[in-house]
């Protein structure tokens, strides 16, 4: 398996791949991973000018360990190939698949990323793959989605084109998006995939972001596309284990283990009923706490 797959992605910041200088300089915020934009935020005669740019920051720039994620362009246009062609040249580490729908357009794509891994030279199962589900259909059809190649790491919620199909629209207090969001985290759970929230657009309202992120978080996803360098840090604060829950995660784990050997399956924890099934939740907090560098 290609260990990038479970890899730390609390915050996957999107950036326009129109603007030379976002290119240039996002790694200096220090998200998990960043997502160069060549769909929606490009402006339609643009196109050939962003895929270049970003071709060339691809294959000049140190990203000092963000990931480096390309969302293409849609199925539909005749754009996506040589997205994916360039990305996968450049050495991206992903793909986006945006307005997924059906486990046959992740094939799809996996197709050309392997002719461009082919091509390239680049190694063969190098490039991974997430999937963008933006309307009511991809909702349905999520764990096909999530299964549809050994590629796939993750599964993203994308409220915009989501709602507008939904014939709703993002109203700040989450309900259009309860049942997605519901859903999806289920569909990525059994599928043994990441799953990952949608952006939060009202910049200024950083009280409403914060709400959003604890919500989102207790919910169980793995992380959030953002837009702005302003969001990374109240995620990567929320999604961090506190100094608190790694010393309760730890003494979870040690008991666990030493009551086994006593043969004693249930006991407590500072207070708490502790038995078997919260031994992986406690070792989960501390892999995430390595991962984030505070343990
Ligand atoms: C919103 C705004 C224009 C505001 O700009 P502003 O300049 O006013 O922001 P400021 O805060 O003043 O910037 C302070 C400093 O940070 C730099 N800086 C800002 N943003 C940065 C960034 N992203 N990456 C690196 N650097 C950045 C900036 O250059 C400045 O640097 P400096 O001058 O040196 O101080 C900007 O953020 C931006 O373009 N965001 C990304 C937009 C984008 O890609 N949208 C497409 C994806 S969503 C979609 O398609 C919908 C979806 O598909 C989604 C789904 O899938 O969920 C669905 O359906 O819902
Ligand atoms: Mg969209």
């Amino acid at each position: 398996m290609n260990q990038n797959k479970k890899r730390l992605r609390r915050t996957m910041m999107f950036l326009n791949a129109q603007k030379p200088g976002l290119i240039k300089d996002a790694y200096i915020y220090q998200p998990d991973s960043i997502m160069f934009d060549l769909e929606d935020a490009v402006a339609e005669n643009q196109k050939d000018a962003a895929r270049y740019s970003l071709y060339h920051g691809l294959k000049t720039i140190d990203y000092r360990g963000c990931e480096k994620i390309v969302r293409i362009n849609g199925l539909d246009t005749p754009y996506w190939r040589e997205d994916v062609r360039c990305a996968v040249a450049g050495g991206c580490d992903g793909i986006r698949v945006p307005k997924t729908e059906s486990a046959s357009q992740i094939k799809l794509v996996e197709g050309e990323i392997v002719k461009a891994e082919r091509a390239y030279e680049v190694e063969a199962g190098k490039v991974l793959i997430m999937a963008a589900v933006e309307s009511a259909r991809g909702v349905m059809k999520a764990m096909d989605v999530c299964e549809a190649s050994e590629r796939m790491f993750g599964i993203a919620l994308s409220g915009g084109d989501y709602t507008r199909d939904l014939q709703t629209h993002i109203t700040g207090t989450g309900v259009e998006l309860m049942g997605a969001r519901q859903q999806l985290i289920i569909a990525a759970r059994a599928a043994k995939v990441q799953c990952f929230d949608t952006v939060y657009t009202d910049l200024d309202n950083m009280e409403g972001f914060r709400k959003e992120v604890e919500t989102i978080h207790l919910m169980g996803f793995d992380g959030k596309s953002i837009v702005n360098p302003r969001q990374i840090r109240v995620v990567h604060d929320i999604f961090t284990p506190s100094p608190k829950d790694i010393s309760f995660s730890e003494k979870v784990v040690r008991e666990i283990d030493e009551k086994k050997e006593k043969g004693i399956g249930v006991f407590t924890v500072d207070g708490k009923m502790i038995d078997i099934a919260f031994y992986d939740g406690a070792k989960r907090i501390l892999d995430m706490a390595k991962a984030s560098g505070v343990y």
